[in-house]
Order: C-alpha cells, then sequence, then structure tokens
C-alpha cells in the first residue's frame, strides 16, 4: 500500500482554497429563514433570485482567490465565471441542504423547497442530486476543492487556452484524489464518486432556465446579473 504523501504546497493549496471558501460563504440564513415560516410563491422566487445574484458575487470573489486565475486570459475568466454559475449555485444549495440538522427540521425544509413554487417536474432530479451529494458526506475541503474544480473545468464555451485552464484545474484534482484517499481509506472509489456528482450536476444545470421560468406565478422579473447568468428573459 503506497503510502500517500500530501506535499508542503498542496497543504498550502488546500489551505487557501477553504479559507476563499468559507471566507465567501452565504451564512446558512436561508435554511433558517426557510424553516421560520411559509412563503408564497413570488416571495420565494424574490428570495431564490436575491441568493443567486448573490451567490454569483459570492463565487467572484472565491475564484479570484484560486491561485492563477487572475493571470488567465480576462475573456477566459468570464467565460469560465459564466459557465459554471449555475452549477456553483446548485452544488451550494446541495451542501446547505446536507448539514446536519433535526430530522424535523431537514423534513420540514424537504416541504418548504417542494412547495416553494418550483414545478412539480423538476422536484425529483434536484432532490435526487441533494441526496447523492448528502451521501458522500463530504468535509469542507473536498466540497472547497470540488466548487474550485467546477469553476476550473477547461471544456466551458467560449474558452480560448483551454490548457492554461487544466494547468490550474489538475492541482486541484491531485490534492483532492489524495484528500479523499486519506479520508475515507476504506472506499477506494469515492473519488470517482465526487467526480460523478459534477456529471450529474452538469444534467441538472440543463433545467434551470426552465425551472424559473415555470415557477408558479406570473411575470417572473430577473435582475441583469441574473440574465447574464441564466438563460432567461
Ligand atoms: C434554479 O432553481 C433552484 C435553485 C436552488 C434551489 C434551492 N435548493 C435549496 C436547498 C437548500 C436550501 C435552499 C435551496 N434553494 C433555494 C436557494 O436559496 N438556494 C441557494 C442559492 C440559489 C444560492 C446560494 C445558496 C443557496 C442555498 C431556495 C430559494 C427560496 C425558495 C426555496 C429554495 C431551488 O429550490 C427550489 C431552486
Amino acid at each position: 500500500k503506497e503510502k500517500i504523501e500530501i506535499s508542503k504546497e498542496q497543504k498550502a493549496l488546500t489551505k487557501l482554497i477553504v479559507e476563499a471558501y468559507n471566507q465567501h460563504q452565504i451564512p446558512q440564513d436561508v435554511a433558517k429563514k426557510l424553516l421560520q415560516e411559509q412563503y408564497s410563491a413570488e416571495e420565494n422566487f424574490l428570495l431564490l433570485t436575491e441568493m443567486a445574484t448573490n451567490q454569483v458575487q459570492v463565487i467572484v470573489e472565491f475564484t479570484k482567490n484560486i491561485p492563477g486565475f487572475l493571470s488567465l486570459d480576462h475573456e477566459d475568466q468570464i467565460a469560465l465565471l459564466k459557465g459554471s454559475a449555475v452549477e456553483a449555485m446548485f452544488l451550494r444549495s446541495a451542501q446547505v441542504f446536507s448539514k446536519k440538522m433535526p430530522n424535523q427540521h431537514s423534513g420540514v425544509l424537504e416541504e418548504r423547497i417542494r412547495k416553494s413554487g418550483i414545478s412539480e417536474e423538476f422536484i425529483t432530479p434536484m432532490f435526487n442530486f441533494y441526496k447523492s451529494i448528502g451521501e458522500l458526506q463530504m468535509v469542507q475541503e473536498e466540497q472547497a476543492l470540488l466548487t474550485a474544480i467546477t469553476i476550473l473545468t477547461p471544456d466551458r464555451p467560449y474558452v480560448k487556452d483551454q490548457g492554461a485552464v487544466e494547468r490550474l484545474q489538475e492541482p486541484m484534482l491531485d490534492v483532492l484524489r489524495k484528500l479523499c484517499t486519506l479520508q475515507h481509506p476504506q472506499e477506494p472509489q469515492y473519488f470517482a464518486r465526487l467526480l460523478g456528482r459534477l456529471t450529474e450536476l452538469r444534467t441538472l444545470t440543463h433545467y434551470h432556465a426552465e425551472m424559473l421560468t415555470s415557477w408558479r406565478m406570473n411575470d417572473h422579473k430577473f435582475t441583469p446579473l441574473l440574465c447574464e447568468i441564466w438563460d432567461v428573459q
């Protein structure tokens, strides 16, 4: 059994990514808010657009802390952010949904989300994803690195220098693979399962524009930033 060694540099990279991830996080208050009371479809839609708009800003700040990101071609930086914003939002939602909370709270939260105004057909794929993320019981290092790896996906639309993005993503994949082996020694396939979630995430994001336009209410208003990021309006 070869001894897995995480180098000094890899420890420093992980620390930096986790710090950036925790520093730029929306407080969990959306779950608390949803647990406190039942909102109308209109109020929930407004909350969703506020959360999503805020999350885009959070992701931009997080990404700026990824070593080398700011040295990428500027248009490629935008292409990476634009191409990963929806995935980052669902990944964040899945992590919030999977946070340890008393059983009846997670039951209420699930119910509030089911009744939020989202149309029925999207609920199953969304919760399937959330539960598959929850089953992994990721530690914060894995969550932070997985988010960075998602953002640094070389084959996003309009990325010109994919090689430069690969060179940033690879060190993240290397340290995540080692961390998974150390964190889950009894599960050699854990790292592969983790990356498999990113594939499930991409399929979920196919529906996101329709999820929004089919929200059970009339006249869906989006912020200009969301029109940019979501394929709506
Ligand atoms: C595109 O359609 C979506 C996207 C996300 C959710 C979603 N899944 C969640 C899981 C746990 C907690 C809250 C959850 N959200 C919303 C939320 O705010 N997601 C969120 C965002 C957006 C940014 C940062 C962080 C988060 C959590 C609540 C918005 C207000 C109505 C209820 C869902 C969703 O639910 C129907 C539909």
